[in-house]
């Protein structure tokens, strides 16, 4: 029996909540682009494409203002909501850093000592990890640079990480009165053993694409930058050329002492080129463009539900506690971060304030001037 008795709609509907208010082109802003899908030989693909949100802010190392935050959640949205996008890729502007999390001068300056105004942040920043980790397509963090502190968090909750081999990785937070909840103390132990991510999380060392490629936080670190001859030169600080020395696994350390002063002199006469990167990226959508995209997308689902296991659980906690530590510890440390112009410290005077605490001191503008450095003759 044909079937041509029932009543069809065939208009496409539009399922976007948002228009392109929260994009822009200068920064500090958030940007959304649709790219071409590129073949094997470098071919635009018709009618397919991916979905670029590009975190534009390199003179604050990608740091993201509450309104860029509203940029990437809605850039999320319209790239799950598009219907030729095959992926996703979560960028950032320059060579120097993909993210450095939140900024810290808008923190510093509007946030500190406004609990209820930073809750509603956290709420808008948890609404980010969210829709990274509802992205209707998979999410692919190409980390052009450092990946810090809340720049760490966003882009552990993208799928998988290419990264440019000078991106270091690492979290700031507890140097700078933040606590790294906006996802990192949930995502770290499932990307790391359980030790590494404790001592990453808390310490705050930076470490190498290259080590955090062998121990498993990311997918893939590649070269940026050519000598003048037009030859890759892998990331000079760090060392790629020897595994382990003395019984200790050196591959994806930084170099010390005069070898870090040879890596100096010779990155300056280096040149940044994104194209092995891009290329890798390239190979990698076109694998998931050749698969059935709803069996595609329900693995990557379940395999998020994991990772989103800790963190849904987490982040109502995070909105009340991050937003009442501006009135305490984020005070102290963003506003010394926001004026080592002016004191030649980016941070306070910890042993300083850990006297205090030992001494049962409350929590006041008397504390605060104990151990902020001061401004310089
Ligand atoms: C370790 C650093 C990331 C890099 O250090 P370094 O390589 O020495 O560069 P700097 O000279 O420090 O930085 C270069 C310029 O960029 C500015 N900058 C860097 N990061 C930020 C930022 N996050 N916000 C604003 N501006 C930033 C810096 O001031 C320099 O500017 P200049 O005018 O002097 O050229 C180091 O920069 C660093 O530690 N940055 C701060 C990292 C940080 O504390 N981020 C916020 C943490 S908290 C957070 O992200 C959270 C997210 C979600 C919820 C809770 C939360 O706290």
């Amino acid at each position: 029996m044909p079937l041509n008795f029932l009543e069809r709609d065939n208009k496409l509907k539009n399922h976007n909540l948002f228009g392109d208010e929260h994009f822009g082109s200068s920064p500090p802003c958030t940007m959304y682009e649709k790219k071409a899908l590129i073949d094997p030989d470098g071919n635009e693909v018709d009618g397919l494409h991916t979905a670029w949100i590009t975190l534009n802010n390199p003179e604050q190392y990608g740091s993201y203002t509450t309104d860029m935050i509203k940029g990437v959640i809605a850039g999320m949205h319209k790239a799950s909501m598009s219907r030729d996008v095959v992926a996703t890729i979560f960028t950032g502007t320059g060579d120097r850093a993909f993210c450095t999390g939140g900024n810290v001068k808008e923190y510093a300056e509007y946030y500190t000592k406004r609990p209820k105004e930073y809750a509603d942040y956290v709420d808008l920043f948890s609404g980010m990890v969210d829709a990274i980790l509802k992205c209707r397509t998979p999410v692919i963090c190409r980390s052009n640079g450092m990946r810090i502190a809340g720049g760490q968090e966003i882009g552990q909750a993208c799928d998988l990480t290419v990264a440019a081999d000078t991106a270091n990785f690492g979290q700031a937070g507890t140097r700078h009165g933040s606590v790294p909840d906006g996802g990192s103390t949930d995502f770290l132990p499932w990307n790391l053993s359980m030790e590494q991510a404790m001592w990453n999380c808390i310490s705050n060392e930076q470490w190498s694409a290259y080590k955090m490629e062998r121990l498993g936080l990311i997918t893939k670190a590649v070269p940026i930058k050519k000598d003048s001859g037009g030859n890759w030169v892998p990331n000079p600080f760090v060392i790629t050329d020897t595994y382990a020395k003395d019984g200790q696994i050196v591959y994806g350390e930084f170099k010390n002492g005069k070898e870090a002063g040879e890596a100096k002199a010779l990155f300056k006469t280096l040149t940044t080129d994104f194209s092995w990167l891009d290329d890798y990226i390239n190979k990698m959508v076109w694998t998931l463009a050749n698969l059935f995209p709803l069996c595609l997308m329900k693995s990557v689902e379940t395999i998020r539900i994991k990772k989103r296991f800790f963190w849904d659980a987490n982040k109502i906690s995070g909105i009340y506690g991050l937003g009442a530590n501006m009135n305490a510890e984020a005070y102290l440390g963003f506003n010394a971060f926001n004026s080592q112009k002016v004191t030649g410290s980016d941070v306070i005077d910890f042993l300083e304030l850990r006297r205090q605490y030992a001494k049962g001191h409350i929590f006041d503008d008397e504390l605060a001037e104990m151990v902020f450095y001061p401004p310089k003759k």
